[in-house]
């Protein structure tokens, strides 16, 4: 019969977990302070360690490193109910073998200890991780599935295939991923398939060589080479072309390639992980994207829930992100009662990138301090749409330059000069382009824009664009 002690200062969890374990055979031991702990381990070394973190003589996870390099061999299983990636993480690089947040299901709690049981503890060589502050907000049971994922894998070097629909995080949890890991001081490269013109994208990833293609002028180190010792992050990896994905295959294959038009063999030392907002076996099954690169990418997957399929972390992501925008200038707001309940029923197809825009937007907008479900619903109603379209785009410009002015100029909100402030930032670069269109004639400029000549002149001085004679270049870059 096996032995597991656990260590809890809540005499609840204490029994319950007592009784499970006993119902499934195992012998147990019950301790309720790190003092109590020492104590027990004294007396027998347990075939299994369950501990709760936050105890009255310390911290619970900073004592398993002492305990895990005593006791190298015993399996050691965190619970906490801070429920954060950063303890997760801890948790992994102490060499505990499974972290589960509370609440905990009974029937996982078991399984973890039969599993524990069977493989052994995992020794780990890490250092402690710094508490850092990562931005990845959720508390939510799916949100606390990723991040056992993400502790799993932040000290090796697996691949990892990380999707979920837009605006879900996947980017950030690449970069917990490699700031959380051995290779934090290297540089993290991304690289977005779906940004770069099709063509364009081997040469970007493996580099080309001076002359390689018509535009090539000058040998180019490419995101591979640019990410040596460190991780590269392939963005939107299902729009990566046919050819480039053949290319991608024999890199991760040998650890080796030669730039385009090179004949040197350059290794590299890289981390890779990728990232989609497409159902990749589709497009596998479809003859769209390799099946032998998808098992490569694929060695751990890591699905982020959209937001509507955590909804109960909307308050805290909102709150969050009104927390930051005040600390970065932007006015303090508050969320009434009735504007989470808002929040919360709304789908977010735009996930959490469109409620951190939302924030934003109502922490400039927002005339009151607490901020109501009225407001709320009449700013998700706004055209703002959260979708990808080009006047998406703009609104999201707008918006972010109302922001700015707001940070820059508090005052401009209220005083009467948002107008022409706005409008001044949007007819700057429009008055550049079309001069540099047409030549810097101030006439011919004019006339394509459909003003008055005069009233370019006048808006030329008013914007303190400087411009040259009217074929020349202008005499200095415009002030801003
Ligand atoms: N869990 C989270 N906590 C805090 N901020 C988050 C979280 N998830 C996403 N964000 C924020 O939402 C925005 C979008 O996140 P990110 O760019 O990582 O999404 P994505 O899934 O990579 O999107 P896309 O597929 O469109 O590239 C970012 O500003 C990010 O900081």
């Amino acid at each position: 019969m096996s032995t597991v002690l656990v260590v809890d200062d809540d005499a609840a969890i204490r029994t319950v977990v007592a009784q499970a374990l006993r119902r499934g055979g195992h012998e147990v031991v019950a301790a309720d302070s790190l003092a109590a702990l020492e104590r027990a381990l004294a007396a027998a070394v347990p075939d299994v360690l369950i501990t709760d973190v936050v105890l009255p003589d310390g911290d619970g996870i900073d004592h398993i490193r002492s305990v895990a390099m005593r006791f190298p061999t015993l399996p050691i299983i965190v619970l906490s109910a801070q429920n954060t990636l950063t303890t997760a993480v801890r948790a992994a690089e102490v060499g505990a073998y499974e972290y589960l947040p509370k609440p905990f299901d009974l029937d996982v709690l078991t399984r973890a200890v039969t599993g524990a049981l069977a493989r052994g503890g995992i020794a780990s060589d890490q250092g402690p991780g710094e508490d850092s502050a990562l931005p990845l907000i959720g508390r939510s049971a799916a949100m606390q599935d990723v991040y056992r994922v993400i502790a799993r894998v932040v000290s090796n070097d697996l691949t990892v295939l990380i999707s979920g629909e837009s605006g879900t995080g996947k980017e950030l949890v690449a970069r917990a991923i490699h700031d959380l890991g051995p290779r934090r001081a290297s540089p993290f490269v991304a690289i977005n398939m779906a940004a770069i013109p099709r063509e364009l994208i081997e040469a970007e990833l493996f580099g080309h060589e001076r002359g390689a293609f018509t535009g090539a002028a000058t040998r180019n180190a490419g995101r591979f080479e640019q990410a040596a010792g460190g991780t590269l992050f392939l963005d939107e990896i299902g729009d990566m072309p046919m050819e480039a994905q053949t290319r991608l295959l024999r890199v991760l294959q040998s650890g080796e390639f030669t730039s385009v038009g090179g004949a040197r063999t350059i290794q590299v030392d890289v981390r890779i992980l990728a990232a989609t907002n497409r159902d990749l076996t589709a497009q596998v099954a479809t003859g769209q994207f390799r099946e032998d690169l998808f098992y490569r990418l694929n060695v751990v997957p890591i699905t982020l829930p959209a937001l509507r399929e955590r909804r109960q972390d909307i308050a805290l992501l909102a709150r969050h992100f009104l927390d930051h925008a005040a600390a970065q200038g932007l006015p303090r707001r508050q969320l009434a009662s009735d504007a989470i309940a808002a929040l919360g029923s709304h789908d977010w197809p735009g996930n959490v990138r469109e409620l951190e825009n939302l924030m934003r937007r109502l922490a400039v907008l927002s005339r009151d301090e607490v901020i109501g479900a009225d407001t709320i619903r009449a700013t998700l109603g706004a055209p703002v749409p959260s979708g990808d379209t080009g006047d998406a785009d703009i609104a999201v410009a707008v918006h972010a330059l109302i922001e700015r002015i707001a940070r820059e100029h508090p005052a401009a909100l209220d005083d009467g000069t948002l107008y022409d402030r706005v409008i001044g930032e949007v007819e700057r670069p429009l008055i550049e382009a079309m001069l540099a269109r047409h030549g810097h004639n101030q006439l011919r400029a004019a006339r394509a824009m459909g003003i008055n000549r005069n009233t370019l002149r006048k808006r030329l001085d008013t914007l303190g664009i400087e411009v040259g004679s009217e074929s020349g270049r202008p005499v200095e870059p415009p002030s801003r």
